[in-house]
């Protein structure tokens, strides 16, 4: 029985999380970590979450139920998951990050925890999204040279706080990989007023942020008299939350390594 903490249990993620490791028999709930301060603490989290009581409480610092749980889950914010990752390493447990909008230091300095737990980072958790970027791989080298131009398109919920998304990112470095190319050299992230017609190679990235969208993905290869568009449509968190708990059970037995959920799902 994997022992799951999750921390930002109030987020919109967390409480879609409590649930979904109710829902898992391999895995048991060991505490919920709001922010420090928060008037939350000490709330039942299945009350948070709104699946009724649970009889587990939530704490705003993690040292609290340090002995109690065996992996960590994160969606919370860039600086907060780097904090509970160096707690995770130094108390030697394991942690599932699903935090998007981290800059380029920011992931370096997560990259250098690779040695250090066993830990997995995934900008998109779902089965969907991830047997996608494979999808997208093979496109990418049969059409990417022959004059197809690339254009990813993503949609969000008004409250969501990084753009483009960290899936959108992922799906555009798939791309580019495949075809030798990177996206800090041909991602175009802002047209306006007189730019010019698109290049040939360049990948551009287009957001929407509106209502209540869980998330939606769309990779366009389009040429002169056709045009193909690879899509993802996320109608409920719970499939990234089911993911996260997939691989919070399956890190639970790995060696040190930084791992993605292409691992986990042995993609
Ligand atoms: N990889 C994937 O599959 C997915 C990734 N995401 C990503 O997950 C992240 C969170 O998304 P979402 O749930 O919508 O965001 P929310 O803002 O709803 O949730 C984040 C939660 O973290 C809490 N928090 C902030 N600081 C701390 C702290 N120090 N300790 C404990 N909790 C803290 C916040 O509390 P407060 O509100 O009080 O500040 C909030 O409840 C984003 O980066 C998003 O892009 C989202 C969905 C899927
Ligand atoms: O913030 C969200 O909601 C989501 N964020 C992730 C991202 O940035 O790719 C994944 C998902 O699309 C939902």
């Amino acid at each position: 029985m994997t022992r799951i903490a999750i921390v930002g249990v109030a987020g919109r993620m967390g409480r879609t999380l409590v649930n979904a490791v109710q829902q898992d028999a391999g895995a048991t709930l060991a505490g919920g970590i709001v922010e420090p301060g928060s008037s939350l603490a000490g709330a039942d989290i299945g009350e948070l979450a709104g699946v009724g009581r649970l009889g587990v409480t939530a704490v705003d610092s993690l040292e609290a139920i340090v002995d109690d749980f065996d992996v960590l889950i994160d969606f919370t914010s860039p600086q907060v998951t780097l904090a509970n990752l160096a707690f995770c390493a130094k108390h030697g447990k394991r942690i599932v990050i699903g935090t998007t909008g981290l800059s380029d230091e920011e992931l370096a300095a997560l990259d250098a925890y690779r040695d250090r737990l066993p830990l997995v980072f995934a900008p998109n958790m779902s089965v969907g999204v991830n047997l996608t970027l494979k999808l997208l791989e093979t496109a990418a080298r049969a059409l990417g040279d022959e004059g197809y131009d690339i254009e990813v398109i993503e949609a969000h919920h008004r409250h969501k706080v990084d753009s483009p998304s960290g899936t959108a990112l992922k799906m555009g470095e798939v791309v580019a990989e495949s075809l030798g190319r990177t996206l800090k050299e041909h991602g175009v992230f802002a047209r306006e007023g007189q730019c010019g017609p698109r290049t040939d190679k360049e990948i551009g990235f287009a957001t929407v942020r509106a209502g209540d969208i869980v998330g939606e993905h769309t990779v366009m290869f389009a040429t002169e008299g056709e045009r193909i568009e690879i899509t993802h449509k996320a109608s409920s968190r719970m499939t990234f939350a089911k993911g996260a708990v997939r691989a919070a059970r399956w890190v639970a037995d790995r060696p040190n390594g930084r791992y993605d959920m292409q691992d986990v799902l042995g993609l």
